[in-house]
């Protein structure tokens, strides 16, 4: 075994530990990435990119047959290529990909350790039963994978998770989705409007990201015209025969029982961090009842197991905060300049909570929901709740987008713009300048005082917006359409 001793140890060389690897090495000429697995990052490899690449095929497949209520008429049947479409995800896929190896030869071989990372104490790793690592200080940046009921498994090897997905070479017949949280509905619509059979089962009634229940209602009917969702699946049995998956359920709607067969089970039931792996018991870290380390969100430091500070620090998917790329990015980075600093910490600036699912409508939330609101400002009648809906506004109906809702949250008195669920088109955007607005601590009379250009989705967002605005008892009602500057509410 290998002998090593390193100021700075950071496990896991995906975004987070990337981020983390460089913001470390600003403090330190010693830092070492140790990655168990494939270089590259979840992101570009089985996550972000390839899902948002399989959702531009299906996006370009749905317009080509979505022309007619223009007056276009595409004369012929519009035809799938299974094969093209799977060779282009990868190709692009492998693109991104290769970007990220390229970077990374930035990093010294010499500071890089290839091999799984367990701790043997608080200031050791085993690096792939090879090395044993001493660190001053470590950053945990282990990710996440995907976690499902043990009951799937009598699927066997037709049981699949989303990284999957991305290794087909061509595109199956049918595929039974379990999960309508965010990589369910976003893979689950995609494979639909490739023309792959698909019914999608959830449990409990969530959907998406949604809190508010008119939204995941609305979302819930919307999808529902598109593909078959039932985010509270009465499935009876899942079975295996031959090749193919067989499940029994009772149909959502009739109550009839139904027997189908598919060529996959998709399990997007949620992701569990990479921790349980790491022996973290040796590290003399406090655990939650899930197993993962307490941390500081600002500072991103662990504490031992009797409450004093730790020299470890955890960051991005692994944290379980927020799995999301932007936030592993941040988290890493923070993660990485105070295992640097330490004793000696930063607080670093955390983002607005911002999340985009990329469905057609696509789905989006900003900062807290109306429930952690109402908890944190001391009832429901410190919140506001402006609503509008996309159903009757010019630009979308311009375009033939014309669904979604949204609810806007402001704080009463003060007049502070607080959080959004939005669902409709192009609400990437929108959401973008909502979280903006708030990362300026904007207050809704002052939002509606910024430019709108006409026509536009966002003249939508004003509509909401004056609608907070009146329920803030800070200005009038919007009794008709807007005709000011055309019909663009
Ligand atoms: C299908 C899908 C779509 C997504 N789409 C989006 C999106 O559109 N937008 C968005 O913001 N987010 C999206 N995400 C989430 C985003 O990909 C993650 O939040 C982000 O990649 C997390 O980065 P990370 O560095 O924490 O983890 P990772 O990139 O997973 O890195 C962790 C690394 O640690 C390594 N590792 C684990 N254990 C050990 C060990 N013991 N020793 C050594 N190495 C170890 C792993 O091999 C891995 O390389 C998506 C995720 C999925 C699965
Ligand atoms: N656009 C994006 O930003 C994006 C895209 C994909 C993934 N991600 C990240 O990845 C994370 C994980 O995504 P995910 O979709 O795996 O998790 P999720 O938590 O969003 O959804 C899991 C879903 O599975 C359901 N479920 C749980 N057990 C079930 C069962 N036995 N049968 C049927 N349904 C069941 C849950 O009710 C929930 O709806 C997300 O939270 C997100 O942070 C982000």
């Amino acid at each position: 075994m290998q002998e090593r001793d390193v100021d700075i140890a950071i496990i896991g060389a995906g975004t987070a530990g990337l981020s983390a690897w460089h913001a470390a090495r600003k403090q330190s000429p010693s830092v070492v990435l140790i990655e168990g697995g494939q270089y590259g990052t979840t992101c570009a490899r089985v996550g972000c990119m390839p899902s948002k690449l399989l959702i531009a095929a299906a996006d370009a497949a749905h317009h080509a047959r979505d022309t007619a209520g223009f007056g276009v008429q595409v004369r012929g049947a519009i035809e799938i290529d299974g094969r093209a479409v799977m060779e282009r995800v990868k190709r692009e896929r492998d693109g991104f990909v290769n970007s990220v190896l390229k970077s990374m030869q930035r990093i010294d071989e010499a500071d890089r350790l290839q091999g799984h990372a367990r701790f043997e104490g608080p200031h050791t790793l085993i690096v792939g039963d090879h090395t044993r690592l001493r660190a001053r200080n470590i950053v945990i940046a282990t990710g996440m994978r995907p976690t499902w009921p043990a009951f799937f498994e009598v699927a066997g090897d037709r049981l699949i998770v989303s990284d999957d997905v991305f290794a087909w070479d061509d595109l199956p017949a049918s595929v039974a989705v379990f999960g309508p949280g965010v990589i369910g509905l976003e893979l689950g619509q995609a494979l639909h409007r490739l023309d792959v059979r698909l019914r999608v089962f959830g449990v409990s009634g969530s959907l998406g990201p949604f809190q508010d229940e008119a939204l995941r209602d609305y979302a819930d009917r919307t999808f529902n015209e598109d593909f078959y969702v039932d985010p509270s699946a009465k499935v009876e049995s899942i079975a295996r025969d031959g090749e193919q998956v067989v499940i029994t359920f009772l149909e959502r709607g009739t109550g009839k029982r139904l027997t189908e067969r598919f060529d996959y089970l998709l399990a997007a039931t949620g992701r569990r961090p990479n921790v349980d792996k790491l022996d973290l018991g040796r590290a003399d870290l406090a655990l939650n009842d899930k197993g993962v380390p307490y941390f500081n969100r600002f500072t991103l430091q662990c504490r031992n197991a009797d409450d004093s500070p730790s020299h470890i620090f955890i960051a991005g998917d692994a944290n379980q905060e927020l799995p999301l790329l932007h936030e592993a990015s941040t988290a890493g980075r923070i993660a990485g300049d105070n295992a640097g600093r330490y004793p000696e910490l930063r607080a670093g600036k955390r983002n607005t909570p911002l999340t985009i699912v990329f469905t057609d409508p696509q789905m989006a939330t900003v900062g807290a929901s109306r429930a952690e609101l109402e908890q944190r400002h001391g009832g429901h009648e410190c919140i506001a709740t402006g609503e509008a809906s996309f159903e009757d506004q010019g630009r979308a109906k311009v375009i033939r987008e014309n669904r979604g809702m949204m609810r806007l949250y402001a704080e009463h008195g003060s007049g502070r713009f607080l959080g959004a669920e939005l669902f409709g088109p192009r609400i990437e955007h929108m959401a973008h300048l909502l979280a903006w607005s708030l990362e300026q601590n904007m207050g809704v009379s002052r939002m509606l005082e910024m430019p709108f250009y006409h026509p536009v989705l966002e003249e939508g967002l004003r509509s909401g917006l004056r609608d907070l605005n009146t329920k803030l008892l800070q200005g009038p009602a919007i009794v008709d359409r807007c005709m000011e500057c055309g019909p663009g509410d």
